[in-house]
Parts: structure tokens; sequence; C-alpha cells
């Protein structure tokens, strides 16, 4: 039996925060969660343990990117993409993502969901980097009118073959879609995808609020990136943002990298639906981590210039976001570390279903981040296993 003491330290549960902390991990679950020190135990004065990050929304990091390796036709070039990529969001804190397509044809999104299930067999004997929890296609099936930075020349209609062929060729493997409730078709695919136990998130539209309410009633549980590439608010046309904020099922991701919504949006958004609704994503893309330049996404050009990308055209093109940044600008604009953390580990895991993730209390896996005092990643723990040591 494994067994891993860290105590004196911060915890974040994200629920309350315990000081001086101590969390006790036995074979890779989280045992006791208790104030107070204990000697013999890894002594964290001075640091914060948390639940670890989990980004629900990225495409890519470091150079990788999911849809470009599937844009090379290979499920190995994607399998040993996914690899990379989640080596290196383990050291931002992450412990769970879902690799993000973007709008591509249906070969490459095939090839996607192959690599991923791929990625997922390899890390059962052989865990380098955060956990992958499966593909989030982003797309095809949005609205050209509201398309952003995705590819147009492959935005099509919903079409429930094609889901079914996803889901067989990643064995299960594909966790959640973005999709415009407003398109012909999508109240039935959204029902379809419920079914298979997909989470459905409504993005990249210009529904109505009564579109969006009917897509909400149909299983949608999510909304991508609130306000990006979405039908604004109007106050004679509330629209799919209005319905989403309303909505006490719906979960809405926000992009907090301060660039794609101001920090008084943010704030705005969570007096409406608190923090328990709040998903906090990077939709970071191949040039995170690296510099400045010209980069691709989903076989746009892409221009980053100080950290933001830009299609040609000005249009924002997902980010350079890393989860501990997002925890950093998130008390920057004011946020508790309890709410900021919540927003990052316990939302998205129950946005996404997933069980026994997402907070250190008794039962759950031991994927954790722990922090030094300026919120800077320290180490991080998988399964009760230090990863970065
Ligand atoms: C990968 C991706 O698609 N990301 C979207 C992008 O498409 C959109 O253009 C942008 C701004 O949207 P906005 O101009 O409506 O705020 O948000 C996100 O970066």
């Amino acid at each position: 039996m494994s067994k891993v003491i860290l105590t004196n330290a911060r915890v974040i549960t994200p629920f309350e925060e315990i000081y001086p902390g101590t969390v006790e991990i036995e074979n890779g679950i989280i045992k006791k969660v208790y104030e107070g020190r204990t000697s013999g135990g890894e002594n964290l004065e001075g640091k914060i343990v948390a639940p670890g990050f989990i980004d629900v929304h990225t495409h890519g990091i470091g150079g990788f990117d999911v849809t470009y390796s599937a844009m090379g036709g290979s499920e190995q070039e994607v399998e040993e993409t996914l690899i990379k990529m989640s080596e290196k969001y383990l050291t931002h804190g992450v412990v769970y993502f879902l690799p993000t397509t973007v709008t591509a044809s249906h070969e490459v999104l095939l090839t996607a969901a192959k690599g991923v299930k791929n990625a997922v067999s390899y890390q059962k004997d052989q865990l380098t980097g955060a956990k992958i929890g499966g593909l989030h296609l982003e797309g095809p099936y949005i609205n050209k009118e509201k398309k952003g930075a995705q590819n147009p020349e492959f935005i099509r209609l919903p079409n429930i073959q094609e889901l079914k062929e996803y889901w067989k060729a990643s064995e299960g493997n594909i966790k959640t879609i973005t999709i415009a409730p407003e398109l012909e078709g999508a109240l039935e695919f959204i029902q379809y995808a419920r079914r298979l136990g997909v989470s459905v998130s409504l993005g990249h539209t210009n529904a109505t609020y009564e579109e969006a309410k009917a897509a909400i009633y149909a299983g949608a549980n999510r909304a991508s990136h609130l306000y990006n590439a979405m039908r604004p608010i109007n106050h004679r046309d509330p629209g799919v943002i209005a319905a989403a904020l309303e909505s006490p099922q719906v979960y809405v991701e926000l992009i907090t990298d301060l660039i794609h919504l101001s920090p008084e949006i943010i704030k705005f958004t969570v007096n409406h639906t608190g923090i328990e609704r709040v998903v906090v994503i990077t939709d970071s893309i191949i040039a995170t981590d690296l510099p400045d330049g010209e980069y691709s996404l989903g076989g746009l050009k892409v221009i980053v210039k100080d950290g933001i990308c830009r299609l040609e055209d000005g249009t924002l093109a997902g980010s350079t976001l890393t989860m501990d940044k997002a925890l950093r600008n998130l008390i920057q604009t004011g946020f508790s570390l309890k709410d900021a953390i919540r927003a990052m580990t316990y939302n998205p895991a129950r946005a996404i279903e997933l069980h026994k993730s997402g907070a250190i209390l008794p039962g759950y896996s031991a994927d954790l981040v722990i922090l030094d005092e300026d919120l800077n990643v320290d180490s991080v723990y998988i399964n009760g296993k230090n990863m970065l040591s």
C-alpha cells in the first residue's frame, strides 16, 4: 500500500480553506483531510494544496495541437501529440484535460478520434502527464455567422451518423461537443449526444433566447466561452447569453485571459450564476508557451503578438493562456482563492460529469497541485504520485 501525507499546508478543498491542513493519501485516493499538522508527512509550510486544474477546452500548447496533428492523417501522430500535450499541461498544474478539436473535415475528426482512443489506452499503462479525458469536439456543427476563428470550409449541419462514427472510432472517448442549437437537426442531435453521455455545450452560435432554451430543455448543459463567438445580449433580444445565465443547469465557460473578457464582465457573470456554474477554460492554442510569431489553427493562419492570437483580419483566435495564469488573473480581478480554484477544478469536473475528481475530499482521486505563495506551480500529484519530481 502506498501512503503519502502532505502537512502544514494551506489546503483549499475548494469549499473551505484549512490552515494548517493535512491531506492523507492512500493508493492514489484521498483518505483524510483535517486541520492540524502531523510529523512524518511532507512539510508544506508556506505552500498551498489545491485540487489540480481541469481544462475542458484547450486546443494545444508548446508546438502541439490535436487538430493540427490529425490533419497529418496519422492516428499515431495524434497519440504522440496528446501525450506531449499532457506533459506540457502538467507543468501548469493541470491534472486532467479535454483535447479540443476545431472545425475540420470528417476524415480529420475521425483521425483525432482514433488518436485519442490510443492515447487514453497508453495512459492506462504509463501516465507521464495530465490525464486525457477524451475529446471535446468544438464544431463542426456551428453557425457560419459566428464562426470566429473556425475554418468555414468545414462547417456543416449536425450529423448524427458522423457522431456515431467518432464515438465508435474513439471507443467512447468523446466527452463533449460544442454546437450551435439553431441549426437544422440540432435538437435531435443534442438528445442523441446526451443519450451517449456526451455533454453538450452551446457555442459559435447566433441562437435567440428561445432557440437556446429549447436546446437546454433538450439536454445542453454548458455554454462554450460565454460571450465569445455568440449572439450578444441585447435588451430586446436577450439571446443565448441570457438563456445560459438564467438556467440553473447550465455551466458557463469563461476564458479568463483578461483579453477575451473584461474583468467587469467576469464579475457580472458570477453575480448572475454564482461561482457554482463558472468553468474557467484556456482555449489555448499551439503557440502557448512559445514566442510570438505565425502559427496555424485548423488550417487558418494565426498571428501571435504580445501573446494575443488573431487571424489576419483581427479576429481573436484562441489564447496562449495557461491554467496557473488564469488563476492569477482571477485573483487580480478580486476573486477569493477558494472561488477561483473552484471554477478551475470542482466546477469543470461537474460540468462534464467526471466523478470523484476536482476536490480534496475523502474518496476523491488524489490529483493535486501544490502552489507557492505567488501562485506558481511547485509540484503536481496525480493518483497520489508526485509527477514533477
Ligand atoms: C478557437 C476559437 O474558436 N476561439 C474563439 C474564437 O473563434 C473567437 O473569434 C474569439 C473571440 O470571439 P468574439 O470576437 O466574439 O469575442 O473567441 C475565441 O478565441
